[in-house]
């Protein structure tokens, strides 16, 4: 029922004839495989992008922009179906405020997100910002914590404001290798991915321009400085992840609220009891009797008893 209110993805004509060849191929392919509906989750902190980037997908104006950044403002979900296949995007508000995680804004993600899947995270930064700091590990502990480690197995990094010009004359492909090393080793560390987690070692970076200004190719499609078509190579890079075998995130209230305190633990009763038993009460009990047997009666003791003998 849900599907037949999906307004018409009609977005995807604003983009040049090639890009929208590209993402009808994409989205066949994804019927192919049995994909009707892909959810894309979009989380970062405030202002580096995230709205603009939903905007730029669909290819219209769906969530507001701000350029201040925009705080205690509720999560969005813009849905758009084409050819039987609907796409879901959950914009998300910055959950960052006054350096720490606004866990109330966490919250009503969290019960935005309640009985949804996730099948795609993007997570948004800048690649003009040119360190990596405490609140970006916030915010990826947040989004672990929340959702699970399980959650960068269907995630990708997303660095806005990528039409620019590096600094100190590095070469762009440099200076894009450098930015995404670093946001993805803060990523492996924040969220505690081991080397063997699937993939850990291979979260995707894509690079996005949101700016109208960004540059076109003679086919008319908006082309980075290192040559990438963005939003035909940003759709790709979400098919394969929603088809990479790892399993979609599904938002129950038990991933929300966590395991229940009530139960946590209530199988090592027993267990701790009997170690208890075993290795603390026994050797007591036996370190008294071995006392007691040891035990040198006082003499007070021998004489009185041998004074009560004589009595009788
Ligand atoms: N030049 C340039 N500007 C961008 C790009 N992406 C976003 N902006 C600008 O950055 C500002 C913030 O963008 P938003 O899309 O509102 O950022 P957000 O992450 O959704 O912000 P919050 O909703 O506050 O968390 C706006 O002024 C955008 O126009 C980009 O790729 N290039």
């Amino acid at each position: 029922m849900a599907s037949q209110m999906i307004r018409e993805w009609a977005g995807i004509n604003t983009f040049a004839p090639a890009t929208q060849a590209k993402l009808l191929e994409l989205l066949g392919k994804l019927k192919q495989e049995n994909v009707n509906t892909l959810t894309i989750l979009v989380m970062g902190k405030s202002g580096v992008g995230k709205s603009s980037t939903v905007n730029s997908v669909i290819g219209e104006r769906a969530v507001s922009i701000n350029p201040f950044q925009t705080e205690g403002v509720r999560p969005v979900m813009v849905s758009r179906s084409r050819a039987g296949f609907a796409l879901n995007i959950i914009d998300t508000p910055g959950i960052i405020e006054g350096g720490y995680v606004n866990d109330q804004a966490l919250e009503i993600i969290k019960c935005f997100l309640l009985n949804k899947t996730i099948d795609v995270l993007l997570y948004v930064d800048r690649l003009d910002a040119y360190r990596v700091d405490n609140l970006d590990r916030l915010v990826v502990k947040a989004i672990t914590d929340s959702f699970g480690k399980e959650i960068w197995n269907k995630a990708s990094i997303v660095l806005t404001h990528a039409q620019l010009s590096p600094p100190d004359g590095l070469p762009y492909e440099e200076f894009f290798s450098k930015r995404s090393e670093a946001l993805i080793k803060t990523i492996r560390q924040a969220a505690r991915l081991k080397k063997d987690d699937s993939q850990a070692s291979s979260i995707p970076v894509i690079l996005v321009e949101n700016s109208g200004r960004c540059n076109k190719n003679d086919s008319d499609e908006k082309v980075l400085p290192n040559g990438t078509t963005w939003i035909s190579y940003l759709v790709q890079r979400v098919t394969e992840i929603m088809l990479n075998g790892c399993k979609s995130i599904y938002v129950d209230k038990k991933l929300i609220e966590g395991p229940d305190p009530n139960q946590r633990g209530k199988l090592l009763i027993p267990l701790i009891f009997a170690l208890q038993f075993f290795f603390v009460m026994k050797p007591i009990e036996g370190a008294i009797k071995k006392d007691i047997s040891r035990e040198s009666k006082p003499s007070w003791e021998t004489r009185d008893v041998g004074a009560a003998n004589r009595k009788f």
